[in-house]
């Protein structure tokens, strides 16, 4: 890495590829873990070429806060690949979407419809008859395996998609059919988002789809929109049937479908059209269930491996909520070490280890060296919540460090941002952090969990673009509540 002739600082330093196909046959699976490696020998900034894409990996706070909070505008694009593009509608949506007013505007939406208090005030019903239903399930199956990641992942999904169309005329679209179809599908295309593609790195070879990648996301995407196309599409018909046209409300509130067709009427959103409209709920659907599956997942593995950790959640739930009663939402910012130990939980197992990658609009100085404009930025988050610079012992499942009140997951402090931090954070965490703390508070107040005889703990990783437990975690229920009216 040699100074530019025009006295821009070099390139970060990287190791050295082979010619054409560049890094690519030296990177392992587990990306996260090889770049906190690579960092080691090749400092805390450095550069893989990967075929003819520059990939530019940061693995300190320092460095983290330059990219996402003091150049964050000039970092606030996105390189999609080209299974997150097609699974987008062509990056139409707002995770895949570059920085510009069209992605401003999609994003208010978001915000705005479902994630302010007031919205989310509007949809508590839906998340205890929700939360309420699971645990019926889960005592219904008392004794037998339970998959966390499943339970949480469909309560989840049953939470989101009444928020989207609640008063759908669609018979059955609540059903529990079309959400494991749903789950099916949005598991289906990350395995494919997360496949490394040779059209990615080569983009002269991208036309030839050499491993399929892109018609098999094509086809994955088709099928979701069926399902999309025809919620929307019984939502018109059943409105131009109405005589007095009004619509359908609950608590006074429009579900999401319902306020998408008339921004789309009034022309209030800027043109926004029917494809828009699917891509939000694409992102609603692809934000939100994996990764709060995910999460409970390594939450549920972390405190049954850890004994006292267990004793310590159950006795604050016996004392906040009390045997007699089961967990309610107005329950949950009393359950403070509940709170530290998913804090503790996105500390070690981020659910995104690399974020999602940023683009610079321009060539930018990070760390000494030129990133260069429209290279692929990687910010390994997972690493920096696991330095020995930011964390004691920070190997060690430990809730006590998040007891202080000063953490939250607004990415302000770098030490931990399980959710990014800057303008491309995660607009999903108020409605992330609330349904995550409650489903793990009444799972663990409402049943005893063990392992499957001859089944060990295991905390081990599968890297993907998001970062799941190697195994999903399999528990088995037994009833802690005395009074079995509280589980039905
Ligand atoms: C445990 C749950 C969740 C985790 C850990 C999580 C994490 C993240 C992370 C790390 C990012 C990337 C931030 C960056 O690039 O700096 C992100 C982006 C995003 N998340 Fe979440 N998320 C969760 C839940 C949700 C939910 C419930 C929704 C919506 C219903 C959602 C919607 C989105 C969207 C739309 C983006 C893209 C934002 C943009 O590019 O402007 N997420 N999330």
């Amino acid at each position: 890495t040699t100074p530019k002739s025009n006295g821009a600082p070099p390139l970060p330093p990287g190791p050295r590829g082979l010619p054409i196909v560049g890094y690519l046959p030296f990177l392992s699976r587990d990306l996260h873990k090889h770049f906190a490696k690579l960092a080691r020998t090749y400092g805390p900034i450095f550069k893989l070429q990967v075929g003819s894409q520059v990939h530019v990996v940061v693995n300190t706070l320092d460095l983290a806060k330059t990219v996402v909070r003091d150049h964050d505008k000039t970092f606030a694009n996105r390189q999609p690949s080209v299974a997150a593009a097609t699974s987008s509608y062509g990056s139409q949506d707002i995770v895949w979407s570059n920085n510009n007013s069209y992605w401003r505007d999609l994003r208010k939406i978001l915000v705005q419809e479902i994630m302010n208090s007031k919205s989310l005030e509007a949809c508590r019903s839906f998340r205890r008859d929700e939360v309420r239903k699971t645990i019926r399930r889960v005592y219904d199956s008392i004794g037998t395996d339970i998959d966390i990641n499943e339970i949480s992942f469909s309560t989840e999904a049953n939470v989101l998609t009444s928020i989207i169309w609640e008063n759908t005329t669609a018979e059955g679209a609540n059903d529990s059919d079309l959400v494991a179809e749903l789950q099916t599908i949005v598991s289906e295309i990350l395995e494919l988002v997360s496949e490394p593609n040779a059209s990615d790195l080569f983009p002269s070879l991208a036309w030839f789809d050499l491993q399929g990648i892109e018609r098999k996301t094509k086809k994955k995407l088709d099928q979701l929109d069926r399902i999309f196309t025809r919620i929307i599409d019984d939502r018109i018909e059943f409105n131009s049937k109405r005589s007095d046209g009004a619509v359908v409300e609950h608590e006074g509130k429009k579900d999401l479908i319902q306020t998408l067709l008339d921004l789309m009427e009034e022309k209030k959103a800027t043109s926004l059209n029917i494809t828009q409209i699917k891509a939000l709920l694409l992102d609603i659907m692809f934000g939100g269930t994996d990764t709060t599956a995910t999460t409970m997942d390594w939450a549920m593995a972390e405190v049954m491996q850890n004994v006292k950790v267990m004793k310590r959640v159950q006795e604050e739930l016996a004392e906040v909520v009390g045997l007699n009663n089961i967990v309610e939402e107005s329950h949950l910012p009393k359950l403070k070490y509940l709170d530290a130990v998913i804090k503790e939980t996105f500390r070690l197992h981020p659910v995104l280890p690399l974020l999602v990658p940023r683009s610079p609009i321009e060539s930018c100085k990070v760390g000494g060296y030129t990133i260069p404009k429209g290279c692929i930025v990687l910010v390994n988050v997972w690493a920096i919540q696991r330095d020995p610079q930011n964390w004691d012992n920070p190997l060690e499942f430990n809730p006590e460090r998040f007891l202080a009140d000063k953490w939250d997951y607004k990415g302000n402090d770098l030490r931990f941002f399980p959710f990014g931090s800057g303008r491309r954070m995660c607009p999903g965490v108020p409605l992330a952090e609330k349904m995550v703390v409650y489903i793990l508070a009444s799972l663990l107040h409402s049943f005893d969990w063990t392992l499957p005889k001859g089944e060990k703990h295991d905390l081990s990783e599968k890297f993907g673009f998001v970062l799941k437990k190697s195994k999903p975690l399999v528990a088995i229920p037994s009833q802690r509540l005395p009074n079995v009216n509280l589980y039905m």
